[in-house]
């Protein structure tokens, strides 16, 4: 997997590397450091929907479009990162901050 861009540098996660050679050969530890990015994707999964859902009801509420389709694959494009699987994951994110409504 890759590591993360310049770009992203610039957005703040510059603390999560890929690079573990760091962390212990013990699976408790391990499943430790699991657990505290499973925590950390779910707070940022729903922090990312509920920020998508704002700008839609504002785009809506001042005549806008329901989708941005530059937008949408500007996110595609980002999650390529992680090869194939990383279209599904995007199309799942852009799921979530739709809601109902843009299925
Ligand atoms: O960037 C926007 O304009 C959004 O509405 C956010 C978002 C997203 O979740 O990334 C959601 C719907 C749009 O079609 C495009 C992108």
């Amino acid at each position: 997997m890759s590591e993360s861009s310049e770009s992203d540098k610039d957005l703040g996660v510059d603390g999560l590397s890929t690079d573990v050679a760091d962390l212990p050969d013990d699976i408790d530890t391990l499943r430790l450091e699991i657990d505290r990015m499973d925590a950390i994707i779910l707070a940022a999964i729903q922090r990312r929907s509920a920020v998508s859902k704002k700008i839609g009801a504002h785009r809506m509420a001042t005549g806008g479009p329901r989708l941005v389709h530059s937008r949408e694959v500007k996110v595609l494009d980002r999650f390529s990162a992680l090869g194939s699987e990383g279209h599904t994951l995007a199309m799942l994110l852009l799921r979530l901050g739709r809601g109902p409504l843009g299925r």
